[in-house]
């Protein structure tokens, strides 16, 4: 097994006074696929926060490509789509100018945008599906829109590890299979990816592994789930109090064999 490009050793995390994350473990290889799955309040989100630095952990250790968190710098390697944010924020940029900030880390400083930075974020805005409106201000897009933008926005930082949380609530599904087009070209390239989803949708044949959250910690980490375990997923004797019927958690085959 290469070298974790991220890698949570015993990570807990409390917010507002409230463990959130007890005592996580996880190691992704690079070019792994990771679907991050879980009940709504599981600790998915506030793991990909602590994964990427936006919250400060309790306790425990992460590394990014081998470098402890306080000391990682690289961050154009990395690309964040955070969960969706809905209204407009008011800020008058144009879509092209967000989805170029993406480019920033990629630019050597104070370096005028070049041609591979205008062909990145060309290819971004087409793979999502919004080169007519890149003139547009981001306020005038719907939330679905705006979400396109995000994504287009990491897209075009060509990240080699790329975190994805919840990327395809509210686009259509044409442009989830634009989004898994592109996820998977990023794959080819070898990036690694940490998607945390509810529905995969078109993104299920890309997915190498999938992590369980249950209330702060990962109840599983294995294959990701065949047919035979879907269907049992829908077996009419489960009682779920979750939103996550679509995707379905291995462990709950693994009740139902019990
Ligand atoms: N800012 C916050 N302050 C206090 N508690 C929070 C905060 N953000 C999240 N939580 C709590 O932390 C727990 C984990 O939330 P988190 O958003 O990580 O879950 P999730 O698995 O991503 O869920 P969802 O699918 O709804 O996004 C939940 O109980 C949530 O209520």
């Amino acid at each position: 097994m290469s070298d974790p490009v991220l890698s949570l050793h015993e990570v807990r995390l409390s917010l507002a006074g409230r463990p959130v994350l007890h005592g996580v473990d996880l190691d992704v290889s690079s070019g792994e696929f990771v679907a991050l799955l879980g009940a709504n309040g599981s600790g998915k989100s506030t793991l990909v926060r602590a994964a990427t630095g936006l919250r400060p952990v309790s306790s425990g250790t992460v590394e990014l490509f081998g470098t402890p968190l306080p000391a990682f710098r690289d961050w154009s390697r990395v690309g964040f789509v955070p969960q969706r944010v809905g209204a407009a924020s008011g800020v008058p940029a144009s879509v092209r100018e967000i989805v170029t900030s993406g480019r920033l880390g990629r630019r050597r400083l104070l370096r005028p945008l070049g041609a591979s930075d205008r062909r990145a974020v060309a290819d971004a805005l087409d793979v999502v599906g919004l080169t007519d409106r890149a003139t547009d201000s981001v306020a005038t897009l719907s939330g679905g829109q705006q979400q396109r933008v995000l994504i287009a926005r990491a897209l075009a930082g060509e990240p080699d590890l790329f975190f994805l949380d919840e990327p395809t609530a509210g686009v259509d599904l044409a442009h989830q299979h634009a989004l898994a087009d592109c996820l998977g070209t990023l794959k080819e390239r070898g990036a690694t990816v940490v998607l945390v989803a509810h529905e995969l949708g078109p993104m299920a044949p890309l997915v190498d592994r999938a992590v369980v959250m249950r209330h702060g910690e990962v109840a599983y980490d294995g294959p990701p789930l065949d047919e035979e375990t879907l269907h049992a997923h829908h077996h009419p004797r489960l009682h779920r109090h979750d939103h996550t019927p679509h995707v379905g958690s291995p462990l709950d085959s693994l009740e139902e064999r019990r």
